[in-house]
């Protein structure tokens, strides 16, 4: 009798801690948080205790929803609203919840410089989005999600395999790719002079078909049940993203849990599936499977496991296809609505490289133009439209004093959009910004992040467009069909809503 009394005392204690700390981290740490940043004048909508700002926030994603009237790039409004409404609404910087935490909107590059080039530890990679564990199950627990000595064991292992001399050892193969999909364009164009294609779904299955190939010496065919997996899992993701996290609430077996638990068990399975079949070819290569292979035999400080490996695999299937399928699709849309820079491209690839020839890793380097329209598509239609960071500890930037826990919130396609920085033609699409020996402030332009948790793709993304825009502009003219509706939108990446339909023909 003594001892279940002593056992129920003790299950009540331990119910009680945790409510305590539930309610200290749920109710008593936002709330002082919010009346630091309050005393400050930091403002936003107010917040309910659980959800935060989701509502709202939903509420002014619908309110802006109606496609643009005419395709110009004024779209940030629409895009990524909150940037717009509430910064008018509160000022900037301005503060809202998905959540216990702020998401706190800084703004201007000094600031972007400061805390993405910060050695000091006071901004951690990720924010609540990466914390919420739901959302994580898209990226794994893979580079994108970590942080700390294991984020930088993992970024020793991985960064050879992108490094630029082996991403040049890797054109024939990218070439060979994008030629085998314009191959697939011009039987389209054998019975019509002009023919539509959806570019935005052509570019995805582009680069899913080389971040197969070349991270992972697979094929698209092999990955593709988990590139339709991941697609599912987006969706998913990005409810978790918006919602409040209830501690544990991922155990609860309602519908959609259940959905992310079987897809998050498929995927891995795919992937260690998919792993086993290259291995062999894999393991004396040095593609990115190959060295995180070679990682897993070392006794060393950098050995890595199976399911890490399996993490890894996850981030790059998605961080490797999304943001270039769609830089792509920008960029091509708006060659096709800006003729006279397509022309410019076009006349300097056939300049450099012929009709016939496909760009090496020589005429490559030769593509200014094209290099200027991508830089310029970068600017205007940034992929990842802004970049997270945890404050660690309590802070000083500029003049404002930011309390740990904060999360900060460094809207990329707000600052590259800022008439202030790039001059009253800031929303027009003019590529002549990134012309030779014009220079901009680092935190003015960062489509890649800056400082050391820089992109680790960057140069394959950028090897991998200028090389498949290239070959396009040699093969085809584009002109935007009438059945384009311009709606960018934020999916993850800034995204075409209803696709991007270009009238092609052959030259
Ligand atoms: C146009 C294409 C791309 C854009 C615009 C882009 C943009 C970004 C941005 C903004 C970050 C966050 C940097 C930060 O937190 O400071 C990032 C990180 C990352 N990207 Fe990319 N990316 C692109 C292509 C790629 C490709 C092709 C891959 C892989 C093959 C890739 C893999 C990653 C990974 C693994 C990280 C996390 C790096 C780390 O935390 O160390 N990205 N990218």
């Amino acid at each position: 009798m003594a001892a279940l009394a002593a056992l129920l005392l003790a299950t009540l204690l331990a119910a009680l801690a945790y409510l305590l700390r539930l309610l200290r981290s749920l109710v008593w740490v936002p709330h002082r948080l919010e009346r630091r940043l309050r005393r400050q004048g930091i403002r936003g909508p107010p917040r309910s205790l659980l959800y935060g700002n989701a509502a709202e926030y939903g509420a002014l994603i619908a309110a802006h929803s109606a496609p643009l009237a005419s395709f110009h790039h004024a779209f940030v409004g629409r895009a990524a609203p909150e940037y717009r409404d509430w910064a008018a609404q509160y000022g900037r910087p301005f503060v809202f919840w998905f959540g216990p935490r702020p998401r706190l909107v800084v703004s201007g590059p000094e600031v972007a410089k400061a805390v993405l080039t910060d050695s000091t530890g006071a901004f951690r990679k990720g924010s609540g989005s990466n914390v919420n564990p739901l959302s994580r199950q898209l990226l794994g627990e893979g580079l994108v999600a970590l942080t700390g000595e294991k984020w930088a064991h993992h970024r020793r292992v991985i960064s050879p395999a992108f490094n630029m001399e082996r991403i040049k050892g890797w054109i024939p193969e990218i070439s060979a790719i994008t030629s085998s999909m314009l191959d697939k364009w011009e039987v389209q164009g054998e019975t019509r002079a002009e023919f539509e294609i959806d570019v935005n779904k052509e570019f995805h299955t582009l680069s899913a078909d080389v971040i197969s190939c070349i991270a992972f010496g697979s094929s698209y065919e092999e990955g593709k049940r988990i590139f339709e997996l991941q697609d599912e899992q987006v969706q998913l993701a990005l409810l978790a993203m918006r919602t409040f996290y209830f501690p544990g609430f991922r155990f609860v077996p309602t519908k959609k849990n259940q959905r992310r638990h079987s897809l998050n068990k498929e995927i891995r399975n795919s992937l260690r599936r998919l792993i086993e079949i290259n291995r062999k070819k894999c393991e004396d290569s040095k593609n990115l499977l190959g060295l995180m292979l070679s990682a897993s035999k070392t006794d060393t400080e950098f050995k890595m496991g199976i399911e890490e490996i399996i993490d890894e695999c996850k981030t790059f299937y998605f961080a490797g296809k999304e943001t270039t399928a769609n830089l792509l699709t920008w960029a091509t849309l708006l060659l096709a609505l800006c003729k006279e820079w397509q022309h410019k491209a076009r006349d300097e690839v056939l300049q450099v490289c012929g009709k016939n020839e496909h760009p090496n890793a020589e005429t490559l380097s030769s593509l200014k133009i094209v290099n200027m329209v991508l830089k310029e598509t970068l600017r205007l239609y940034p992929p990842a439209l802004f970049v997270n960071r945890t404050v660690t500890r309590d802070v000083k930037l500029g003049k404002l004093d930011i309390p740990a826990g904060t999360q900060l919130n460094l809207p990329i396609i707000d600052i590259h959009h800022d008439v202030d920085i790039w001059g009253a033609n800031a929303e027009e699409f003019d590529p002549s910004r990134f012309a030779d020996g014009k220079s901009y402030h680092l935190g003015a332009y960062f489509p890649f992040g800056i400082g050391p948790a820089i992109c680790v793709g960057q140069n394959l993304a950028m090897v991998e467009a200028k090389l498949a825009l290239a070959m396009v502009l040699q093969q085809f003219a584009l002109d935007v069909s009438s059945s384009y509706v311009h709606a960018p939108m934020k999916v993850m990446t800034l995204q075409p809503q209803y696709g991007a339909q270009l009238l092609v023909h052959k030259i």
